[in-house]
């Protein structure tokens, strides 16, 4: 979700928008091109009643008396040339700013993507998908089009209210002070109008970012509410939503309704009164017939831009609120970044991988009041396997996170190879950690794009053709090799046309395919039938003998790839032992894995692989015994 105080929302209207200026710099020329090119047409339509006063009061009454036109000529060519002039500056005006705004709309695109990519997971726990994409879509639309046609307009009807009384109190006397007058409720109406619009544009921007989420949930999610039959419950809270938002943009309509009618209504009643004073002025002779026609074509051209000013204002509004949303999330400072003099990463402990230790380690949530995990100690020597075992909620998911420094500790330090990793490049860090989460996450790519995600770009690619397979083999993937274009073949959104057991191994496969010198894999089998798992469990033991790894295990067969097993109870690891040591020794692990051994005989799942068991400090196998202990427990 986003922060209840909206950055920005303090902020002047100018003060916001200013906000633009390092995006919009390089369109300036364009845009004050594109600027001008609207002043010059206003600017001419100005000065076509000038010139109509002029032929009214000259040549066109000789014309009519002596029936002779030629001296029409010359003034009507006039008329024509600005006429022409003024529809030629408002082509150039478009052609100006079209390209620029779609640029400067796709630089800020970017530069939100980018900074997405950079901002702390702690960020995307906040933040709906839904509030993302409206804002990185829909309110950057918004903008563009206010950039390419709103602020020229705001800027260009202000001009030309403000040129345009300026030449009646010039030119018209009283019949000016009229139309000045005329503007003081305009102005009033105008400012009053902006207070209330803004606070609606910014509900309706807000829901549609709601609803835009519940969207995405909803796809997301298909699979679920079919299965429960809750599609109805969806469509309800949708339409709830949707509901909500429709009367928003109703609120929304009227309040622009009655700006633009108060604003049509103000001017025509200020022409009624100038034309009823305009007549007695003629009759007096305090101005010519010319002089009143000119007044009168004058104020139409004024009128113009004032009737627009409730589109033009609410679009300007519109556009303020787009960017507070959009600066909102680029303001977001980021938590986890590289420091400014980073050291250089540590030479690796062993051949076999970095040495990892996690030090006095403190971690509590943003949001959360107790600490998840409370001063934990643990260390990985290089080329061993520790498998984290917890019961459900104890932190094991969070411990794994610091080490790729997905979050950043709160207390205490984890370090790879005696660096602290918060004092390295997050590139290195993610460079020598490579992390497969319990959920597997694919991208709409090809196999050979998704398992290769982590690779050096700069490897050879008959090398990353060798990894490539080598990993899917690892992983016991080779069922991409039966799809209609192998490991070309592109999978569907999130991977979600492959099966969950499918799924994981290639996200397996991605995370061995990097070559990391520490792996963490969380519950890397689960979605693993027990043929497959003890099929993939002996060819990840031979990847697993070649880096420091950390496991995390909710299944007895997960522990038994692990050289020795961590307990994680009430936020601190309180035990670390071979399997064996700790069932002798520790209730709690005890009672984890007797939970475990019924978990995986209720699921048919995860039961020790035959011929194999848990392997002692010195490697050799302590056997059925403990399986059965472990079992009874
Ligand atoms: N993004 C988050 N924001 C706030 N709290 C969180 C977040 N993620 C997890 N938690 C909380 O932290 C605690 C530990 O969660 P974690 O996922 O690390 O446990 P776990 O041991 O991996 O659980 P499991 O075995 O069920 O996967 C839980 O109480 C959970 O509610």
């Amino acid at each position: 979700m986003p922060p209840d105080t909206p950055a920005g929302s303090h902020l002047t209207t100018p003060a916001s928008i200013r906000r633009l200026y390092p995006y919009v710099r390089s369109a300036l020329p364009h845009l004050l091109g594109g600027m001008l090119a609207a002043l010059g047409a206003s600017l001419a339509a100005l000065a076509i009643p000038r010139v109509l006063e002029r032929i009214v009061d000259g040549p066109l009454s000789a014309a009519v008396g002596e029936r002779d036109f030629s001296a029409l000529v010359w003034p009507v060519v006039l008329v024509l040339a600005l006429g022409i002039a003024e529809a030629g500056l408002i082509l150039l005006r478009r052609t100006l700013v079209m390209f620029p705004g779609t640029r400067v709309e796709s630089e800020m695109r970017m530069a939100m993507f980018r900074h997405l990519q950079d901002l702390p997971i702690a960020f995307h726990d906040r933040w709906s998908g839904g509030q993302l994409l409206s804002r990185s879509m829909a309110d950057l639309g918004l903008l563009r089009r206010w950039l390419v046609f709103g602020a020229l307009q705001l800027v260009v009807s202000f001009l030309t209210i403000i040129v345009g009384i300026g030449i009646l109190l010039a030119t018209a006397g009283w019949l000016g002070l009229i139309y000045l007058a005329g503007s003081i409720p305009v102005t009033v109406i105008a400012y009053r109008f902006s207070r209330r619009y803004r606070v609606i544009a910014r509900m309706s921007q807000d829901q549609s970012g709601d609803l835009a989420n519940t969207v995405e949930e909803s796809v997301h999610g298909i699979r679920v509410l079919k299965a429960f039959g809750r599609g109805r419950d969806a469509l309800h809270s949708f339409t709830g939503q949707a509901e909500q938002l429709r009367q928003t943009e109703i609120q929304k309509a009227n309040t622009q309704s009655m700006v633009v009618v108060a604003l049509q209504l103000i001017p025509e009643v200020t022409l009624a009164v100038s034309m009823v004073v305009g007549a007695v002025l003629v009759a007096d002779d305090q101005i010519s017939v010319g002089a009143l026609a000119a007044f009168f074509a004058t104020a139409a051209v004024i009128n113009g831009p004032v009737v627009d000013l409730g589109m033009t204002l609410s679009m300007t509004l519109n556009a303020r609120t787009a960017i507070d949303r959009y600066f909102e999330v680029l303001e977001t400072t980021n938590a986890v970044t590289d420091p400014a003099d980073p050291d250089e990463a540590g030479t690796p402990a062993s051949e076999k991988g970095s040495h990892v230790r996690l030090r006095e380690v403190t971690f509590a949530y943003d949001d959360a009041s107790a600490p998840i995990l409370d001063r934990v100690d643990l260390e990985l020597p290089a080329g061993t396997t520790t498998a984290l075992v917890g019961l459900t909620g104890s932190g094991k998911s969070t411990l794994s996170m610091l080490v790729p420094r997905l979050y950043d500790v709160t207390g205490g330090a984890v370090e790879i190879d005696g660096a602290d990793v918060r004092r390295l490049r997050r590139a290195d860090v993610r460079s020598a950690v490579a992390v497969a989460f319990e959920d597997p996450t694919l991208f709409s790519a090809s196999i050979r794009e998704n398992v290769l995600l982590g690779v050096d770009d700069a490897m050879p690619d008959e090398d990353k053709e060798a990894l490539l397979h080598e990993s899917i083999d690892v992983a016991q993937a080779a069922f991409v090799y039966d799809l209609p274009e192998g490991v070309e073949t592109r999978i569907g959104e999130e991977g979600l046309s492959l099966s969950g057991g499918q799924r994981q191994r290639l996200a397996l496969a991605r995370a061995i395919a990097s070559r990391p010198r520490v792996l963490v894999l969380d519950d890397p089998l689960s979605a693993l039938d027990v043929t497959t798992e003890e099929a993939v469990s002996v060819r990840l033991r031979e990847v697993l003998a070649g880096t420091t790894n950390l496991i995390i295990a909710h299944r007895p067969s997960t522990v038994a790839l692990a050289d020795r097993v961590a307990v994680l109870q009430q936020g601190r690891i309180t035990a670390v032992g071979t399997h064996r040591d700790l069932l002798a020794t520790d209730p709690h692990y005890r009672y984890i894995i007797s939970t475990l051994e019924e978990d995986a005989a209720d699921h048919g799942v995860g039961h020790l692989p035959d011929g194999d068991a848990f392997p002692d400090e010195d490697g050799s196998a302590s056997g059925a015994e403990d399986r059965t202990r472990g079992a009874r427990l």
